[in-house]
């Protein structure tokens, strides 16, 4: 009972609920959450990520991600520093500690852009995020979409592909997400992702009025 009472309180004092994106690579999680964090930047913040991928052009050391060798990642585990992390298409990817700390201590909420695995381990910690999917309109168009991006091989494009099959099976599980977005149109897949974090977004700019 005092537990329940002490983790909630200690919740809210983190601040404003985080929200978890994921769905399949291509699915469009980058441009809508870009788009999002344009319009509210005093609303939210975006948990940094590392990984060992390379840099795609355009992209930015310590704020697209942390780009690290497998050595440094591994042993920044291996110490504890990560919330949760993943292998995805031969790279490994993970949140670390510091990279929600930081946007919580702003008072910011927390976005965070994981893969499947990311969405199962988040579930096994106290950070109680909001889950929103973001799905493509089909398999052919996903595949369209990463293709005219132009940022993969071959080879990382049909593992991307695979692994999006197999997501899209596992998403279908209920209530593993609180928003399913279908990103077809983009304007139309903005206005349902405002939509669905409109409450939020209130909460956060009542309480920076107030402040
Ligand atoms: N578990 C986990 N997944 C992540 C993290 N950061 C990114 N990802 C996921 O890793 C996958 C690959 O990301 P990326 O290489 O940027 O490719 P993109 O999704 O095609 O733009 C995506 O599904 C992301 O959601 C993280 O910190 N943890
Ligand atoms: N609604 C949409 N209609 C057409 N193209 C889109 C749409 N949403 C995203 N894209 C394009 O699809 C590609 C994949 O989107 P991106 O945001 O990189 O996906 P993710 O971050 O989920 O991997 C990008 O080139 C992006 O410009």
């Amino acid at each position: 009972m005092y537990m329940r009472f002490f983790s909630r309180l200690l919740t809210a004092m983190a601040g404003p609920r985080p929200v978890v994106f994921s769905g399949p690579s291509g699915a469009g999680k980058s441009t809508l959450l870009k788009k999002l964090m344009k319009e509210y930047d005093s609303v939210f913040g975006f948990s940094v990520s590392h990984t060992t991928r390379k840099p795609r052009p355009g992209e930015k050391n310590g704020k697209d991600y942390h780009y690290v060798t497998r050595e440094v990642m591994q042993a920044s585990i291996d110490k504890g520093d990560f919330m949760e992390n993943a292998e995805f298409s031969g790279n490994m990817y993970g949140t670390s500690k510091a990279a929600v700390q930081d946007v919580q201590a702003k008072n910011l909420i927390c976005i965070l852009d994981l893969d499947m695995q990311g969405v199962r381990n988040i579930k096994g910690t106290d950070l109680n995020p909001m889950y929103i999917s973001i799905q493509p309109p089909s398999m052919a168009v996903l595949e369209k979409r990463l293709r005219d991006r132009k940022t993969e091989s071959e080879e990382s494009l049909q593992k991307r592909l695979d692994a999006a099959e197999k997501d899209m099976e596992l998403g279908k599980e209920p209530g593993l997400f609180d928003v399913i977005i279908i990103n077809d149109n983009l304007e139309d897949a903005y206005g349902h992702l405002k939509q669905a974090l409109l409450e939020e977004i209130n909460k956060v700019k009542k309480i920076s009025m107030s402040s």
